[in-house]
Order: structure tokens, then C-alpha cells, then sequence
């Protein structure tokens, strides 16, 4: 079939990070571009197990996925720790993308005019380029991490690669947009965990690979974080702000109720409820397990908690059978709805980015428990910075500090000045997703960018 180039035929691939949310929020964005733009085709590029999941639900036509090699050899037995097979994927993702692209243009008979693709994929920017065509890396998390991976280079030479027991408190100052950011706060792989990881590697080589782009995509909003943004805009062509995404892509099926939270949540007080979810990867300790169950049965606080069966385990026992009455366990919780519920009061979470913007989205103050990653630094940006909820003091969840921080933000003249104060941010998102907003604004630059008119 002959392959053409004409702006009727136009095709975008997309390159999908088959992990945790990546994927699902990247396929969000596309879908909103392919029923905007329903005459360009975007070839859509994940593993088997990751399209499978992703497109149980009718895809619009003009969306076809591709599957992508996993990276998993033959006979290979899963040591549990997901980071191995992100990196064996990643040694194998880009010749994969390679091979599926030139597939999918034999296919559909039209030239790829321009790659859209999961940020953390830094080596798509160079195949963008041997193709001749622009680059879009989508950065699913806030600016506020993307711009700490920027500034890797600086930071390390500043502070030294050594590690930094011991020196967690001290405050980096020099980051624009930033006016302190705490060490023992920055995400992992930048100053301290394994630097030599594919994973930290990653983040290095993406951090310097994104000038390149013709836009940077964020899952956030601009009024969020107006200095760091600023700042990211020096340095990179364009930044484009097109989120929050739960609120601007299409509504997805992990928000249907299967196990009766809404109903649970019904009968309740307003703004008494603490819900509990740590996202799709971070699991809790077994002793932090223990911690926060004793926290919420000593403070009879009414809870629901998502809690995954490997952690499940691990609750004290009997706990199941004293709290009956005052809590709820499932193994999955749909949590937009949940937050936006009126028994809903805290939210005690990890600070993944998507949980962040949904407490905001619905006003619900934050207790963070990082676990890793970006989470850190999201909630150094909800404690110090947004001030829209507090972290667990020390860091560590023990039974004496959940129950303080339960008290502090359901009880305490604290928790009104958290809500007050999350709800400012609420009115900023929705705003920025109105007609007229910077959000709608942004998508409506990407069009015409992924439609061949300029920036
Ligand atoms: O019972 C549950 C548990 C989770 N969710 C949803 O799952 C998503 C979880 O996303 P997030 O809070 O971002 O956590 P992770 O799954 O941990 O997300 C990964 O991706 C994020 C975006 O890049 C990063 O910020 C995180 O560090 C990374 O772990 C959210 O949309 C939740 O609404 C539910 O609906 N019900």
C-alpha cells in the first residue's frame, strides 16, 4: 500500500508507559484529541496487557492499538518487584515502538506526522527527530516534580551525590518557583536511592531530552504552580497545562461503585468520613498496616479504606470484626466519587498526583503518606507550599501521629482553614477547565500544533 503524507491522511502515534496510571491517562488525552479531530488517525502503541485492560470499552474508530513486546524473555519468573519489569521493558521499548510504527503505517497508509508520548519515554524525542517530526511528551504528574528532574544536574553538583543521611532537613533554595524545597523531600533517584537505575536514568536523560519538544503536555493546571511554570516555559518551546485529567478526559470504569461505597457513604455524617487509598503501586508496610487500623479504631473515626488483599492480611486481628460498624474495606473504591461525597471529610493518601488533583477537585483537606517517587514532593506541595493538608509528623505513620493528624483536620479549627484553603484551589481547577479557562485554552494550541498549524 502506498503511504501518504497529505493533511486529510494525517496520523499520530502514541507512545504508551504500560504502568501504573500512565497509560490510562495518556489514552484519556488521546481520546479527547481523536473526537476532536476525527479525521486524524492515532496509532496507539502499549503492551498486550496494558491494551487489553485499556480497551475494554468502545474506542472511538479513528484510535487503533498496537501491541508492543513487554521485554519479558521466555520462561522468565517475576521476582515481585515491578520495578524489573519496568526495566525490561524499557531496554526493549524502543526498537518495539520502532518496529509497531513502521507496522502501523504499512497498515493504515499514512505517514506518522507526529509523536505524542509518555514523558518518562525520553528516547521518543530522538525518534521524533529522525522522523522529522515534532514531539509531545505528556508528563502525567505536576510541574512542580517535572521541574526538580530539569534540575537534576544542578542539584547534584550542588549538593553532591553522596547521599544525604542525616542532612533530610536542610532546605535547597535555588530552584526557580521553589523558595525552599526540603532534600528528604526530592524524588527518589535524584539525589538519593539507586542513581545508577534504569528507572533513575530515565529521569535524568528525560529531563534533558525535553527542550527538544514542541510542547511539554502536563496533567495539571497552570494557576497551580505560576512561578514554576514560568520557569519551565524558559527552557522548554511551550508548555502546555491540559489537565486536571479526571476532570477533562472522558469519565473511565474505575469509577463504577461495585462494592457499595456510595451507598455505605450515604449513611453518614457530612464531612465525617476519612477515606483511605495509596493508588495502584505503593503498598504499606506491615506495621504501618497495623498503625493506621489502630488509629482509626482507637479514634472512632468512620473510614473507608481501599485496600489491596496482600495488604489486607496484614490488619491486627479481629479488626474486621470490632470495626464493623464504623468502617468499610474493599479492594477497590471509586474514588472520584467517593472524594466528591458529602460524608467525605479527609482523605489519607499517598499524594500520587492523580489523588492530589482529585482531593482538590472535590475540596477534601489531605492527610500525605508518601511511599515513593513523586509522592514526596506532592506533599511537601499540599503541606508548605498549597497548605491544603498536613503530613503525619516525623513521616512515619505511627498510631499516636494518625490519630493527631486525624484530629488536627476533622476536629481542629485547623482542619476549617485546610478546607477553606482547598477550596480556593477547587474553583482555581474549575475555572481552568471552563470554556474560557487556560486548560481549554492549552488543548485547543495542541490541536492546532497535532493539526500542523503553528504553536
Ligand atoms: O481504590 C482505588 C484506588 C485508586 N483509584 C484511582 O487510581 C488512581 C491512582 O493514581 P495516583 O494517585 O496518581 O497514584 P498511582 O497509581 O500510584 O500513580 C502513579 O502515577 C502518578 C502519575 O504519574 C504518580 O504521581 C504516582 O507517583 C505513581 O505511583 C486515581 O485516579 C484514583 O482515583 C481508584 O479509583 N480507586
Amino acid at each position: 500500500m502506498q503511504i501518504t503524507n497529505s493533511s486529510s491522511d494525517r496520523h499520530v502515534a502514541v507512545l504508551a508507559f504500560p504502568f501504573s496510571t500512565h497509560a490510562g491517562l495518556l489514552l484519556g488525552l488521546v481520546r479527547r484529541l481523536a473526537a476532536a479531530i476525527p479525521n486524524t488517525t492515532f496509532s496507539f502503541y502499549s503492551t498486550a496487557k496494558s491494551n487489553e485492560s485499556l480497551f475494554s470499552e468502545p474506542k472511538p474508530e479513528n484510535i487503533k492499538p498496537y501491541s508492543v513486546w513487554d521485554g519479558v524473555p521466555e520462561g522468565y519468573v517475576f521476582s515481585g518487584n515491578i520495578e524489573d519489569n519496568v526495566n525490561l521493558f524499557l531496554e526493549a521499548a524502543e526498537e518495539g515502538f520502532k518496529g509497531a510504527m513502521r507496522m502501523a503505517e504499512a497498515e493504515t497508509g499514512r505517514r506518522i506526522r507526529s509523536v505524542m508520548a509518555d514523558a518518562f519515554l525520553w528516547f521518543s524525542g530522538s525518534v521524533a527527530e529522525e522522523m522529522g517530526v515534532l514531539w509531545f511528551p505528556l508528563w502525567t504528574s505536576g510541574a512542580c516534580s517535572l521541574s526538580v528532574h530539569c534540575y537534576t544536574d544542578l542539584i547534584r553538583e550542588t549538593v553532591g551525590i553522596h547521599g544525604i543521611a542525616g542532612r533530610e532537613d536542610e532546605l535547597l533554595k535555588f530552584i526557580p518557583g521553589f523558595s525552599e524545597l526540603r532534600l528528604g523531600d526530592l524524588p527518589g533517584g535524584v539525589l538519593f536511592g539507586n542513581l545508577k537505575s534504569p528507572f533513575s536514568i530515565m529521569l535524568h536523560k528525560m529531563g534533558q531530552a525535553l527542550p527538544k519538544a514542541a510542547a511539554v503536555l502536563i496533567n495539571s493546571l497552570e494557576e497551580l504552580d505560576p512561578e514554576i511554570n514560568k520557569d519551565l516555559n524558559s527552557k522548554f518551546q511551550k508548555v502546555l497545562n491540559l489537565g486536571p485529567f479526571n476532570l477533562t478526559s472522558p469519565p473511565s470504569s474505575s469509577n463504577v461503585d461495585e462494592y457499595g461505597c456510595i451507598p455505605w457513604l450515604d449513611k453518614h455524617k457530612p464531612a465525617s468520613v476519612a477515606y483511605i487509598g495509596f493508588g495502584t503501586v505503593a503498598r504499606p508496610t506491615p506495621i504501618e498496616v497495623v498503625a493506621l487500623a489502630e488509629a482509626l479504631e482507637a479514634s472512632g473515626t468512620p473510614f473507608l479504606w481501599s485496600i489491596k488483599d496482600d495488604s489486607k492480611v496484614n490488619l491486627p486481628e479481629g479488626f474486621l470484626n470490632r470495626t464493623r460498624d464504623l468502617g468499610k474495606i474493599v479492594p477497590w473504591a471509586p474514588q472520584v466519587q467517593v472524594l466528591a461525597h458529602r460524608s467525605t471529610g479527609v482523605f489519607i493518601t499517598h499524594c500520587g498526583w492523580n489523588s492530589v488533583l482529585e482531593s482538590i477537585v472535590a475540596g477534601i483537606p489531605m492527610i500525605g503518606w508518601p511511599f515513593f517517587g513523586d509522592h514526596n514532593i506532592n506533599t511537601w506541595m499540599v503541606e508548605n507550599v498549597w497548605k491544603i493538608g498536613v503530613r503525619v509528623e516525623g513521616g512515619v505513620f505511627t498510631k499516636s501521629e494518625t490519630m493527631h493528624a486525624l484530629e488536627l483536620v476533622l476536629s481542629h479549627e485547623k482542619g476549617k482553614k485546610l478546607k477553606e484553603q482547598i477550596g480556593h484551589f477547587s474553583e482555581l481547577v474549575l475555572k481552568a477547565v471552563g470554556p474560557k479557562g487556560s486548560s481549554s485554552q492549552n488543548f485547543n494550541t495542541l490541536l492546532d500544533a497535532v493539526t500542523g498549524h503553528n504553536l
